[in-house]
């Protein structure tokens, strides 16, 4: 065998929070999400280093980790991929560990139970720029000795030390092409546990001087951000910021698109002419994907709020902070965070449920995950509170469509937590276990990184326009224009179509809650995803009004429909689960048809019984 040529495997092993992403994205050139808290990472990815000598290095980011005595499944995944245990995966030829040189007490520990697997291994202190700051002193030599590992300073985030890093890398393949394979390691009992806390205390002592200027910054922070009244309060205005922001400052912007959309469409009608062809363009993809697309200002204006506090430190600030109120509906503490992601997409939500040791736990979020509030739900929602709520400042300074907008964030979250307070209630009752998670140190986040998250975003939205809702366009402008109305037909030609059959059959199930045929029609589609409703809607509408063909959609709806089912149509969209692939993770993650079954049908039935109670409430108010 040719060693040369032989692709050498590199696992990336450390402690949570410790920079291995953002080092595993120095190295490789890939993009995998870094964000400053513990649990970012929470399966196995895969990415290719050359090295300057030729040599193909395959290197592979985990979870983090305190311990291979792993207790919840991301950290599984970490002790398997160590083992070589995972399916198809050889064990790594080098195990790469990567720690936080300000913070070496906990992960010295996972290093003497690396050292045990007997892989060659490499120690890449990283957070360097922190520690000189802070004036720690390490004494690198006697570590390395100590530890009877090369180790190399990294600052991960500036690509600092990489070159370095590859290096002893590719030295220690060498080592492990001449060690041989068999990884060996077992679970050591309370005696070896302890041994072993003894010995990193004693390695902490030889090597490191305790920091000069310690970080008292996240400290006095912490003071003001943590206080049980004051912390609370802050979270919460900083949710209401985010709120109003979403909705003021998008607005330009989304004109802008809008009035693009408009040109663009009335400079296809004057070159193609008029006929099936124009029609597919103009009503099917310009009026169907413009009327999503029309939302990406909010989208990148949502996530640069989320991005910039996770790349603060503030997110496990927060879920300490709603650790308590959490607990009272009988979600872990450790929920939170999966929670949180879900305001992006339910999806990473409930991935990052992975980090919940507990079955039960992890089972009770991972069915309220999809009711918070996803991005999808934002053309939805807007689309309803821009054709039905008047934009008007009340109260002297919040924007009334704003406060609408907030109103529905904090349905997605009561419920969240209602339902969690059910679930507890029937399927098993008991104290919840209780919350430890690291509060990472403050840190400004890093204006480079935080563009590239917010590029990945909006690239997420943009490509779901191209791949999911544009074919579906095509698909949902098919059946609204075929076939064509018999000879003589007096109503509008939409009617005699497939769609208007099909709308029309369902339209009985959905009359009570105050849902026309064309609603119907955009559900069915919308079940691929929910911003696919509203790129539907503008289709259906398009077709069956070629004089509003570039119209803009908003002001069809506020036309066409009452308020009442305005807002019945939102109370639908805080709980119908109409989005797929969020089914198809919860039936992977939970192992089975069971949960995933039991999620469609208690959502379902509250976005039916919600829609029916504000639409009869509604009407009865004069809405109707
Ligand atoms: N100043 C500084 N910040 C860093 C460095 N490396 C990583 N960071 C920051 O540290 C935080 C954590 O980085 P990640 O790469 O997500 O950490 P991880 O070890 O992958 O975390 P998990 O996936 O949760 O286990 C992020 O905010 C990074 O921007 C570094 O060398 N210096
Ligand atoms: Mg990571």
């Amino acid at each position: 065998m040719d060693m040369a040529v032989r692709t050498a495997r590199v696992a990336l092993v450390g402690n949570p929070n410790s920079g291995k992403t953002a080092l595993f994205n120095a190295l490789t050139g890939a993009h995998q999400k870094v964000a400053n808290y513990a649990g970012v990472t929470v399966e196995r990815k895969e990415g290719i280093i050359r090295s300057a000598s030729g040599r193909t290095l395959s290197v592979l980011d985990l979870p983090g980790t305190y311990s291979l005595r792993a207790r919840s499944p991301d950290e599984e995944v970490t002790r398997d991929a160590v083992l070589g245990r995972l399916a198809g995966e050889p064990e790594p030829d080098v195990i790469l560990c990567v720690a936080d040189a300000t913070n070496l007490r906990l992960v010295l520990r996972l290093i003497l139970e690396l050292k045990q697997v007997g892989r060659p291994m490499v120690l890449a202190l990283n957070m360097y720029d922190i520690a000189q700051r802070q004036g720690l002193r390490i004494d690198l030599e006697r570590l390395s000795s100590e530890l009877g590992v090369p180790i190399v300073t990294t600052v991960a985030t500036r690509k600092r030390g990489i070159e370095d890093l590859i290096s002893a890398i590719e030295a220690a393949v060498h080592a492990s092409d001449l060690a041989g394979s068999g990884s060996v390691w077992a679970a050591p009992d309370a005696d070896g546990i302890r041994a072993a806390h003894k010995r990193a205390e004693q390695i902490m002592k030889a090597c490191v001087r305790p920091p000069e200027r310690p970080d008292t910054l996240t400290g006095r922070i912490d003071g003001v951000l943590l206080h049980p009244v004051g912390g609370l309060l802050i979270l919460l205005a900083l949710l209401f910021v985010m709120f109003q922001a979403v909705f003021s400052w998008a607005g330009p912007l989304m004109d802008g698109i809008e009035a693009g959309m408009g040109l663009l469409a009335a400079g296809v009608a004057s070159i193609v002419p008029d006929g099936l062809m124009q029609s597919l363009i103009v009503d099917g993809l310009i009026s169907g994907v413009g009327s999503v697309l029309v939302f990406l200002p909010q989208i990148v204006i949502l996530f640069a709020f989320i991005i910039l506090l996770e790349d603060f430190g503030y997110m496990a600030r927060a879920a300490f902070l709603m650790d308590r109120i959490m607990g009272g509906a009988g979600l872990h503490g450790r929920a939170f965070i999966p929670l949180l992601s879900s305001f992006a997409c339910a999806i990473p939500g409930v991935m990052a449920t992975r980090v919940i040791d507990n079955r039960r736990d992890r089972l009770t979020t991972i069915m309220v995950a999809p009711l918070m509030t996803c991005s999808a739900r934002i053309p939805v929602y807007t689309l309803i509170i821009a054709a039905f709520i008047p934009n008007e400042t009340v109260w002297g300074f919040a924007n009334l469509q704003g406060l609408v907008m907030f109103g529905l964030y904090a349905a997605g979250i009561v419920s969240a937590l209602a339902v969690s307070f059910v679930i507890r209630r029937i399927f098993w009752r008991g104290a919840v276990e209780p919350f430890m998670m690291e509060l990472p140190a403050y840190k400004l986040p890093d204006v480079k990184s935080v563009a590239m998250n917010l590029w990945l975003r909006a690239r997420i939205f943009l490509v779901r326009a191209g791949k999911i809702i544009l074919p579906l366009m095509v698909l949902v402008w098919v059946l609204s224009t075929f076939p064509y109305p018999p000879e003589g037909a007096t109503g509008p030609a939409i009617d005699y179509s497939f769609a208007g059959m099909v709308g029309r059959a369902l339209e009985p199930i959905f009359a009570p809650i105050g849902f026309n045929w064309q609603m119907v029609i955009a559900l069915v589609p919308g079940m691929a995803a929910r911003e696919v409703a509203v790129a539907a809607l503008g289709t259906v509408y398009a077709v069956a009004d070629a004089e509003s063909a570039t119209g803009i959609l908003a002001s069809t709806l506020s036309a066409q429909w009452s308020l009442a089912t305005g807002l019945a149509f939102l109370a639908w969209y805080v709980f119908a689960p109409q989005c797929a692939p969020t089914l198809g993770v919860v039936k992977r993650e939970t192992g089975g048809w069971k949960w995933m079954g039991l999620m469609v049908v208690y959502m379902f039935g509250l976005a039916y019984l919600a829609s029916f109670v504000v639409f009869r409430v509604a009407v009865a108010m004069g809405g109707g």
